[in-house]
């Protein structure tokens, strides 16, 4: 195993006395692929807000590699390499494939100004890798508004990759899919796979499975167990934790 891209020391958080996350510890090797698994309300999506700064954690802390970054503004953990993609993507509409790709690539502060510059050799070839990853090569003179809800969430994806995030955190990429746009889901996440350190959220087995390597299962705001797909799947205390709401299936 290579270095540590992500470190979670102790991390928790309250909400008016609630307890929402306590304790959590994770170490994400970079290039790994860890799976967040857990029940409505185990706190999956806070713990990502904790990491990304959008939520302020009150106890813990958190490391980029050997940089702490807890309760660093949002923007400065985004810019240290966090990059994070949410349920509704939020790609420019009126513009095309290509050039929501490139203002991604590009990574000023502004649209307008980015699309007034010429692009340089290296933005453009990012570019190109990243529509052929997406499968969005045929599409990139299409508008974003015209693209079926697969091909916009794949677009949003790129359009993280194209800013080379260290760490890449993704909450239910596949919520919304039909089967096929699941299953090309996953064969996009697992190209990323060593070139980027994920952490994702998602309740799809099926996917799970064709996704992951460990799995950190969180339960009424904490560490209930890590392991590999299989010692997640046949884990007594998972199953019974599953058990009234989602099931494992
Ligand atoms: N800002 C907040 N204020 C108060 N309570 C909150 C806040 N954010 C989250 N919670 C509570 O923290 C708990 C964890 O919520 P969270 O959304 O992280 O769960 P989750 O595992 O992502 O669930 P789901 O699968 O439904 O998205 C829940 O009980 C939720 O109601």
């Amino acid at each position: 195993m290579g270095s540590i891209a992500l470190t979670v020391d102790g991390l928790g958080v309250s909400f008016g006395g609630f307890k929402a996350l306590q304790g959590i510890n994770l170490t994400v090797a970079s290039g790994e692929l860890r799976v967040l698994l857990g029940a409505n309300g185990a706190g999956k999506t806070t713990l990502m807000d904790l990491i990304s700064g959008k939520t302020r954690s009150s106890e813990g802390r958190v490391f980029i590699h050997d940089t702490e970054i807890t309760h660093w503004p949002e923007h400065r953990i985004a810019r240290a390499g966090i990059g994070r993609k949410f349920q509704v993507p939020s790609v420019f509409r009126e513009l095309s494939v290509w050039q929501n790709l490139a203002v991604a690539a590009c990574r000023a502060t502004s649209v307008l100004a980015n699309l007034r510059f010429s692009f340089s050799r290296t933005e453009i070839s990012k570019v190109e890798e990243v529509l052929a990853l997406t499968s969005l090569t045929d599409e990139r003179n299409a508008t974003a508004a015209h693209l079926s809800h697969g091909q916009t969430q794949w677009l949003e994806l790129g359009m993280l990759i194209a800013q080379n995030p260290k760490i890449v955190l993704l909450d239910e990429p596949t919520a919304g899919m039909t089967q096929a746009e699941t299953r090309k889901t996953a064969q996009i996440i697992n190209q990323l796979k060593g070139r980027h350190t994920l952490l994702v959220v998602e309740h799809d087995m099926g996917f799970v499975r064709e996704i992951a390597e460990r799995i950190t299962v969180l339960h009424l705001g904490q560490v209930l167990a890590e392991g590999s797909v299989a010692q997640i799947e046949t884990d007594a205390r998972v199953r019974a934790a599953y058990l009234g709401s989602k099931g494992i299936s």
